[in-house]
């Protein structure tokens, strides 16, 4: 079986007498280990995919499942437990803490878990030992997203989903968090979600899942996936 899987997953939202279909019969699956992205244009339905699979939104229709576990039937007490232990999230703004240092973010998330990792540890893994006591403000923004990352890695989730990871960087600054969440999947064998609009980051990853108005386009598995270096956009 395998670690993810969406089938026929629905979710609609009413507007006065419209209907809109965010998610229309969305079935696709993801391999433990993967580093999988997500592309479509804006308002294709990525972050719906990216929300219901986090636990975050609910579908109407259809079965989510996460390591064998139904996330789609799961009750909003489930929920909550589902989205602290086994989701981490990155988000494109970062989301920090203002008023807590770089570490303290990290370990506010490592407080709430099961099996933590040690947040020192994560901080340097994400090359930001030096930084540990600064506040956000104090970081650029590619550091900030290096917390954001050591904060949802520290959490030991079965899952990272990233929603736009690089939207806030510039180029080189957004290749270095690629590259760092390729290394991520690849050196901790972390299953890892890429939700992004942009098609050149498409090489890079093991499965690609093209969404177009709140459908499956296609899904491709690249057999020989390319280091981040080796792309350019
Ligand atoms: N809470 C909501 N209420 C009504 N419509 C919504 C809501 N959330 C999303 N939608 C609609 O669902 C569709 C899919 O939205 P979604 O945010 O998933 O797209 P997206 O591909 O992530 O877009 P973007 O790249 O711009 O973030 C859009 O038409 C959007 O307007």
């Amino acid at each position: 079986m395998s670690y993810v899987i969406f089938e026929n997953v629905c979710k609609y939202y009413h507007m006065g007498d419209q209907t809109i279909a965010a998610s229309d019969h969305v079935t696709f699956h993801i391999e433990q280990g993967e580093f999988c992205i997500i592309v479509g244009p804006s308002g294709a339905g990525k972050t719906t995919v990216l929300n219901i699979l986090g636990g975050m939104d609910s579908c109407d229709e259809g079965l989510v499942l996460l390591d064998g576990r139904e996330v789609s039937g799961m009750s909003e007490k489930e929920l909550t437990d589902y989205r602290r232990h086994d989701v981490g999230f990155v988000f494109q703004f970062y989301n920090l803490v203002q008023n807590l240092t770089a570490l303290e973010n990290v370990e506010l998330a490592s407080e709430i878990c099961k099996e933590p990792l040690d947040p020192a540890q994560v901080m340097e893994s994400v090359e930001l030992s030096e930084r540990m006591n600064n506040f956000p403000a104090q970081l650029s923004g590619g550091e900030q997203q290096r917390v954001a990352i050591a904060r949802a890695l520290a959490k030991n989730p079965k899952i990272l989903l990233c929603d736009e990871p690089t939207g806030a960087l510039d180029y080189r600054t957004g290749k270095t968090i690629l590259k760092l969440l390729q290394d991520c999947c690849r050196q901790m064998n972390k299953t890892v979600i890429i939700v992004t609009h942009n098609q050149a980051l498409t090489p890079m990853a093991d499965r690609v899942i093209r969404i177009h108005n709140g459908s499956v386009a296609s899904i491709e598995e690249n057999k020989e996936p390319l280091p981040v270096e080796q792309i350019e956009w």
